[in-house]
């Protein structure tokens, strides 16, 4: 039973400590711990405190989802319930200090993902090494997603550090679509960092911490945090109530992703197993949508919103039928290009829109998908035109990045890139 459970989560690419302490007392004394990053015998004081603990947080508080693998964690990894994505603009300009950034801050993840305590300075004169705030605080299956933007290999033609000739087959600004309202500075970006994690201190000082070691290096250009619903092994509800996400494949569908996650053919090998993702920031006017009737809502999505069942249909998972809803209906448009992606959205708040008074708050939409070309960019055009969700959305902010396959223990983040 417990190694059946123990499988299942070494299949999902998490184990807890409390796990890892199990599985090496039954092999016993002397157990190679394995290659999972997981701070290794060090970690072992914390296993046992963690062990003795009756613990009150949420669940999977505790697991470490692997920093290392074939592919970057924080993709299919089952969503966790907070983010924060950060882009930033490199101020370097020689290669070099590229790659001493990229290990910089491939060693700080590797590092933070095993929530691996703070090490004090090394004298009390300087400032701490870390800034603290995550110690103490389980690894709360934090993940750290390093993705590429168009100017990271080419900005204004120029080939900044010598690896425009690398780029990615698919990787472009998103053009500008018809009711974009896109505010500066949330467009574009050198670099993308999404941190997600169980607990929201635990994202947050890792995004910091990105942002602290890369002073003189690179500035942050836009930040946006975010957050879904947490009942666990349920569709997230989004801030119009409707669950999101449905359509997916399901984390463990293999072929599935190979079919539309995992970039391969025709890619630099950098990119072969990694992905591009798509990024807007979506406005989402909850004041109106507040006033609509339930049939307007729910003729929006094609949906129903109690049990999130399509149109025509009784259950959440049922299949879609787009005939049966009307035919500007979100579900209808995203299904007819026929090429599915992969969505990992988090609802954001922001305070009140100083010029309606309205709650500034909506969908920071984030896909992963291994051809934008003939899967997002389509698909978005297509809503764009026609979508009855448009009548209560903006999009406010838009980016795409090149995701570099997974990291190999004792490699930097797109190594191969730079070889
Ligand atoms: C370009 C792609 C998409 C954008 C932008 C987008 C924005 C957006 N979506 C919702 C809420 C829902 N979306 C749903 C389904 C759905 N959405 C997309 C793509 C984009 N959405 C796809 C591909 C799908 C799946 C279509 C299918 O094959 O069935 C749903 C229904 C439930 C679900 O499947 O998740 C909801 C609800 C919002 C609120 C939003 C912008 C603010
Ligand atoms: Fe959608």
């Amino acid at each position: 039973m417990t190694e059946n459970k123990n499988k299942n989560k070494e299949e999902q690419g998490t184990v807890s400590r409390r796990d890892m302490l199990k599985m090496s007392l039954v092999a016993g004394a002397g157990v190679a711990i394995g290659a999972s990053g997981l701070g290794a015998v060090a970690s072992m004081t914390n296993v046992f405190a963690d062990t003795s603990k009756t613990t009150s947080s949420a669940e999977g508080e505790d697991e470490i989802v692997p920093f290392y693998g074939a592919h970057q964690a924080g993709i299919i990894t089952p969503q966790q319930t907070y983010a924060y994505v950060g882009a930033f603009d490199l101020t370097i300009s020689t290669k070099k200090e590229v790659i001493e950034l990229l290990k910089k801050w491939t060693a700080l993840a590797a590092s933070m993902s095993t929530g691996k305590a703070a090490t004090r300075a090394p004298n009390d004169l300087l400032p701490p090494v870390d800034t603290g705030e995550a110690e103490d605080l389980p690894p709360a299956r934090l993940t750290m997603t390093f993705g590429f933007g168009p100017t990271f290999f080419s900005k204004k033609g120029v080939d900044r550090f010598g690896i425009k000739n690398k780029a990615p087959k698919h990787l472009q600004d998103i053009p500008a679509m018809p009711k974009d309202h896109l505010q500066e500075p949330f467009v574009g970006g050198d670099v993308v960092i999404q941190v997600c994690a169980e607990d929201q201190q635990v994202a947050f000082h890792a995004i910091r911490n990105f942002i602290r070691t890369s002073v003189g290096k690179a500035e942050l250009k836009w930040m946006q945090s975010g957050f879904i619903s947490g009942a666990p092994g349920k569709t997230p509800r989004n801030l119009f109530g409707f669950k999101d996400g449905t359509a997916n494949a399901s984390p463990k569908d293999s072929k599935a992703h190979d079919a539309s996650i995992w970039a391969l053919d025709g890619e630099p090998s950098w990119m072969q197993g990694g992905s591009y993702m798509a990024f807007r920031k979506i406005k989402m006017f909850l004041e109106i949508w507040d006033r609509s009737s339930l049939k307007d809502q729910e003729d929006t999505f094609g949906r129903k919103k109690d049990s999130g069942a399509p149109y025509g249909k009784l259950k959440e998972h049922d299949p879609v039928n787009s005939f049966d809803m009307p035919a500007t209906s979100h579900t209808a448009l995203a299904k007819s290009t026929g090429k599915p992606i992969y969505r990992r959205a988090y609802s954001y708040t922001d305070g009140v829109d100083e010029k309606t008074g309205y709650v500034n708050a909506g969908l920071m939409f984030i896909s992963y998908q291994k051809n934008p070309s003939t899967q997002f960019l389509p698909m978005l055009k297509v809503l764009a035109k026609s979508d009855k969700l448009n009548e209560y959305t903006q999009h406010i902010g838009s980016a795409m990045f090149a995701i570099p396959r997974g990291i190999k223990k004792g490699e930097y983040v797109g190594q191969a890139l730079f070889q």
